[in-house]
């Protein structure tokens, strides 16, 4: 059925106070963001709803865009048509036809913010129940939970006809948190640990690190295009990609082999928070579950904190691998991350890497680098560019080694 409004509502921004306009402003934004390929769709945000207009534009394919949008409790597609009762009928009939089964129970449901239209609600939830039913002959009248309830409402530039009422993606508005730096490798969690963290608000850049030629060009390309996955809930993605193989160099040779992740992670973290600072980023997030990995203990993450007092915020710290998984696939993100090309802590990841590290001989091996030079040469060398949502990266790839052959 090809409807013509939709109608969003929130769910949190409610409780929100005086903080609520901006987050209704920054939900519009989203939502224009989000449906920006549908270029005749007029959002109009309001106190209590926000008004999405058609204008002929595709109503399924806009639902499905709603659905991943951050901060909608719920909408219902509606059916606009004229205020006289024949245009009533008519859309009503229209409804019906898609909506109402055999032997389903139905009421109707009116309001009118416009109380100069003829009939009041009574008079129009009697005279349109008696019309479908003179339609619709095995369909029955309840009052209490019918199978489906037609809601009518009659405003001022019309009458509007809904009866879906379809779940929204909850959560806040992505930005209303402010900015954070996510820590994106091309593994399962890190992407669903973005998706957890925008869900509550937070306007997320992602920084990847890659090792060329130690991590080939796929590599990179897959965490553009989980990026890109991502990015469907937000609008768009700014991606930073950090050159790091200097770094790795430098570390496999002048570092023992038990310290040899943990020192690589400690300046993947330094970087990040410079990369933050320089940004306007206010924490760090990373895909790390406790106990999961070596590198995933208490211990471990104290002796990689160690370098910065910026939060470290960990989406999926207490999600059991399975929940990941399954967050992960329901995201599409899951088929992508399985792909296997290596990331850059894989392929210098020490065959018995220290559960347990220590924070003082952390400190002692990383001081054998130069980590204030090296870290300036990595951060000169980032990339930034921005990333949409449906932006293909492996395909041009496998294009490009095509070509080779
Ligand atoms: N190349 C990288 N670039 C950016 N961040 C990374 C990179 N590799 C690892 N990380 C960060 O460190 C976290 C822990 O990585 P690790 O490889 O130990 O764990 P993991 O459980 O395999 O996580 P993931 O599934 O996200 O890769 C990742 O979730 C991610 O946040």
């Amino acid at each position: 059925m090809q409807y013509t409004e939709i109608m969003v509502r929130y769910g949190e921004l409610s409780t929100k106070g005086k903080n609520q306009r901006d987050f209704v402003n920054r939900l519009g934004g989203n939502i224009r963001k989000s449906l920006h390929s549908f270029p005749k769709v007029e959002v109009h945000p309001k106190r209590d709803r926000t008004h999405v207009t058609l204008n002929g534009e595709d109503s399924t394919a806009v639902i499905e865009r709603l659905k991943q949008v951050f901060g909608i409790q719920n909408f219902s597609p509606s059916l606009k048509v004229g205020r006289t009762l024949p245009e009533i009928h008519d859309g009503v009939l229209k409804m019906m036809q898609e909506q109402l089964k055999p032997g389903m129970t139905f009421k109707i449901n009116t309001r009118r913010s416009d109380h100069h239209f003829e009939m009041d609600t009574n008079e129009l939830n009697e005279e349109l129940g008696g019309f479908v039913l003179d339609n619709f002959p095995d369909a029955t009248v309840k009052m209490r939970n019918p199978d489906l309830i037609l809601r009518v409402e009659v405003r001022h530039n019309g009458v509007f006809l809904s009866s879906e009422t379809i779940q929204g993606a909850g959560g806040l508005p992505v930005g209303t948190a402010g900015k954070g730096m996510m820590m994106l490798s091309g593994g399962i969690d890190s992407p669903v640990a973005s998706y957890l963290g925008m869900k509550r608000g937070v306007d997320m850049e992602m920084i990847h690190f890659f090792s060329p030629p130690y991590t080939s060009p796929q590599a990179l390309a897959k965490a553009k295009e989980l990026t890109s996955k991502l990015a469907a809930f937000g609008g768009s993605l700014q991606f930073i990609q950090v050159p790091f193989t200097k770094i790795q160099e430098e570390i496999k040779e002048k570092v023992p082999e038990g310290y040899l992740m943990t020192v690589q992670r400690r300046m993947m973290l330094r970087i990040a928070v410079a990369i933050a600072k320089m940004r306007g980023g206010k924490a760090i997030f990373n895909g790390e579950s406790l106990g999961q990995v070596a590198s995933q203990t208490m211990e471990s993450m104290e002796a990689i904190n160690d370098v910065t007092n910026m939060p470290i915020l960990r989406p999926v710290i207490s999600l059991d691998k399975t929940e990941i998984i399954k967050q992960a696939k329901a995201i599409d993100t899951y088929e992508l991350s399985i792909l296997p090309f290596e990331d850059c802590c894989t392929i210098f990841a020490p065959p018995s890497p220290k559960t347990r590290p220590d924070t003082e001989r952390s400190r002692y091996y990383e001081a054998k680098i130069d980590v204030e030079g090296l870290m300036k040469e990595a951060i000169a060398g980032i990339e930034v560019s921005e990333i949409k949502p449906g932006q293909n990266y492996l395909n041009q790839n496998e294009d490009v080694f095509a070509e080779l052959l």
